[in-house]
């Protein structure tokens, strides 16, 4: 038998040359240039509430799913399927907790709970556990599975759709480490900050590094842009963001920019709108996500009045979000409408259609349908 190159059930780790690129508004969107309607894609676009995705869980464990290429590119492709056309963006399947485990911390996956790290980070100490880039520690070595995942699933995507890389960002990083799973109060993450600055410094550093790093290593297996998750932003007061995650968050972007400065970078800071400024300007990213409690005009007009201020001026951003998911509990007529009216408030200003947030697993799939093709029917109408 002769092989004639990919196919979708034949594993190709060949990152030399991919496919053409058959729908490129989501790059284009995110360089800021006009389109004929908004690209849209959902965070969380694979996950439980899909059948198809439950059924592969059931056979297989999450970080199975992660590490296993084949399963990491069908996974990344059930959404891209089902709803045919109507995404315009697929994001690699795997998880911001990858990190973590990659610096050599346990990480599970609880069944209705959530992640779950046994043995945390408890006192600066601990941070002797941690794999050390000074030290012999090769991120591309312990994350070579992602890397693969990424090389896979362009070419099984045929150029359909952009493929999106991610990370988690420091902060959140750390908060997971030290609180070893999610949190209500971050008492334990926070007191880190407050009572050890230096230990904290120490370790968002060495978090960064490794981020960055790793987003490098994504873009040369195949990532067309980049997604960094801060999603415990929220949790810090203004004055804590400016300290504790910001410097890591622009010291990131520049890193990815230095090596790839045309690759399109977005900042999903959620909770932290009161920072949209210091991200426009102290920032190199591209594309600012936005969660559902800024209102979408206030937001363009805050993003184009820090642009044309800042010190390094830029040509544009583009903004990214923001409907509140729980809209898509809703029945399909009021879906449509707050769909619509999230689209208007958004104007002019280069968009990229997606949800606040992630999906949930009691979403019902035909519900992200009608939010996409509102997507589709406004932003073009819009654009006429
Ligand atoms: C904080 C965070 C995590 N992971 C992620 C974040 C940042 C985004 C956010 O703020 O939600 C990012 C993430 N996690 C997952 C993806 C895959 C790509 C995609 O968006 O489709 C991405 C981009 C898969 C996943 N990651 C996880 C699932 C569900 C777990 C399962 O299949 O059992 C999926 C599909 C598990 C996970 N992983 C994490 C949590 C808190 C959970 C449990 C939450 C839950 O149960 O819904 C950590």
């Amino acid at each position: 038998m002769t092989s004639t190159g990919p196919s979708s059930d034949s594993e190709n780790y060949d990152n030399t040359s991919f496919p053409a690129l058959k729908n490129d508004l989501y790059l284009r969107a995110a360089r800021g240039e006009a389109t004929e309607r908004a690209p849209v894609w959902c965070m969380r676009q694979a996950g439980r509430y899909l059948p198809e995705f439950r059924a592969i869980r059931v056979e297989h464990d999450f970080f199975r799913v992660c590490r296993t290429p084949a399963l990491a590119t069908e996974v990344t492709m059930q959404p891209i399927r089902r709803y045919d056309g109507l995404l315009d963006a697929a994001i690699i399947f795997s998880d911001i907790l990858v990190v973590p485990q990659a610096m050599g911390l346990v990480v599970e996956m609880v069944p209705g709970k959530g992640p779950h790290l046994p043995d945390p980070l408890h006192t600066p100490e601990d941070m002797q556990r941690l794999q050390d880039l000074r030290k012999g520690f090769s991120v591309d070595r312990e994350l070579d599975y992602v890397y693969k995942a990424i090389t896979n699933t362009r070419h099984a995507l045929a150029g359909c759709v952009p493929l999106l890389g991610f990370a988690g960002a420091p902060w959140t990083l750390m908060a997971y480490m030290v609180e070893g799973g999610g949190s209500k109060t971050f008492a334990l993450a926070k007191t880190w900050l407050f009572k050890y600055p230096a230990a904290a410094h120490e370790l968002l550093g060495r978090i960064s590094a490794v981020v960055a790093s790793f987003l490098v290593g994504q873009v040369r297996a195949g990532a067309q842009a980049l997604q960094l998750f801060e999603s415990w932003a929220g949790e810090l007061s203004p004055r804590d963001f400016a300290e504790f995650s910001l410097p890591y968050l622009a010291r990131i972007a520049s890193h990815v920019k230095s090596h790839y400065p045309d690759e399109p970078l977005t900042i999903f800071a959620k909770g932290a709108h009161y920072a949209l400024e210091q991200l426009v300007q102290e920032t190199a990213f591209d594309v600012i996500s936005l969660d559902w409690t800024i209102e979408p005009a206030v937001a363009c007009k805050r993003v184009a009045a820090a642009a044309s201020a800042g010190a390094t001026s830029r040509s544009s951003i583009t903004l990214q979000g923001n409907l509140d998911p729980t809209l898509l509990f809703a029945d399909p007529e009021t879906i449509r409408s707050r769909t619509a009216e999230m689209c208007r408030g958004f104007g002019n200003t280069p968009l990229i259609a997606n949800l606040g947030h992630g999906m949930m697993p009691t979403h019902d799939p035909e519900h992200l349908r009608v939010f996409l093709e509102t997507i589709h029917e406004t932003t073009r109408a819009m654009r006429k």
